[in-house]
């Protein structure tokens, strides 16, 4: 099976890529889905955020107040730190038990939708990384609309993330979203036409015989590393 990482900046569109996915029948985890489900009420997560950031930022029902603490980590590198250490390896495991389930099933692919791929250093572990790209302007302005929030907002978020043109040195495909959502739709499908070719019949292998599956995977992460080593995450591909 083909673990497929899906990333891009703040806003370049990566849920409408999701949800295109998904509508395409494409097995798909959502990771912002599941790190809202580590930090509901009652959750270790939440108690640690808790004990951390203070009762401030739990509302008078027991849910986390996202808006606040929101303010609080997209200006502060060190309590962002201090969140995703908290968040993260609750979200990694949830996904791991995801995938799992989909391989079981014998899916020949999936994808994972996650905003910090690259900078939590998960595309190491995936076998394909697709970048959904678009200008920094055309960032900010899709940000703005869609938050309904102000520059000053938008930007604060979008400068604690990688900038989009580093994270796209790390595509093994990029889908530029710069244009309308049909010209998307259609960057979505030659995707999913290209991982159905790429998936090819040894998936079926990787299911039969698990053993296989592991040496594979294990050659992906040795290859991602040479290829890290050498530099030359260049030669990205455009779909
Ligand atoms: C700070 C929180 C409460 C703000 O919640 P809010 O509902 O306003 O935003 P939401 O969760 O929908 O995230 C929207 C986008 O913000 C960006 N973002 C979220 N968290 C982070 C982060 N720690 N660093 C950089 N960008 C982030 C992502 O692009 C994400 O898609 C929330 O984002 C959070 O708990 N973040 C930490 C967990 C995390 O890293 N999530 C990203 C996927 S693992
Ligand atoms: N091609 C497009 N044309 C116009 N608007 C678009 C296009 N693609 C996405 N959008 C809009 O841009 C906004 C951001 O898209 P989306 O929410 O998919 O981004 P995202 O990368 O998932 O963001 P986040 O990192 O916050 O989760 C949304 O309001 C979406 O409807």
């Amino acid at each position: 099976m083909i673990v497929v990482g899906l990333t891009g900046g703040i806003a370049t569109g990566k849920s409408t890529v999701s949800n295109l996915l998904r509508a395409r029948g494409v097995p798909l985890i959502d990771a912002d889905v599941i790190a809202r489900q580590v930090v509901e009420p009652g959750t270790p997560a939440l108690a640690k955020i808790q004990a951390y950031f203070g009762d401030g930022v739990i509302q008078a029902v027991g849910t986390l107040d996202r808006k606040k603490l929101g303010t609080i980590i997209f200006n502060d590198e060190e309590k962002r730190r201090k969140l995703n250490g908290i968040v993260h390896p609750a979200v990694r495991w949830a996904m791991l038990w995801l995938v799992l389930g989909y391989w079981i099933r014998g899916n020949k692919y999936c994808v994972l939708d996650v905003p910090l791929l690259i900078e939590g250093s998960l595309w190491k572990m995936v076998g394909k990384v697709v970048v959904v790209y678009c200008s920094v302007e055309l960032q900010l302005l899709r940000l703005m609309l869609r938050d309904n929030s102000s520059r000053e907002d938008a930007s604060s978020r979008l400068n604690s993330q990688l900038p989009i043109a580093e994270k796209v040195k790390y595509a093994d495909i990029v889908i530029d979203n710069s244009g309308t959502r049909q010209e998307l739709e259609a960057h979505v499908d030659a995707l999913v036409r290209r991982l159905e070719q790429d998936a090819g019949w040894t998936w079926r292998l990787s299911w039969v015989f698990p053993l296989f599956m592991v040496v594979s995977a294990a050659a992906t992460l040795f290859w991602r590393a040479a290829r890290r080593v050498k530099g030359s995450r260049r030669g990205n591909k455009k779909e």
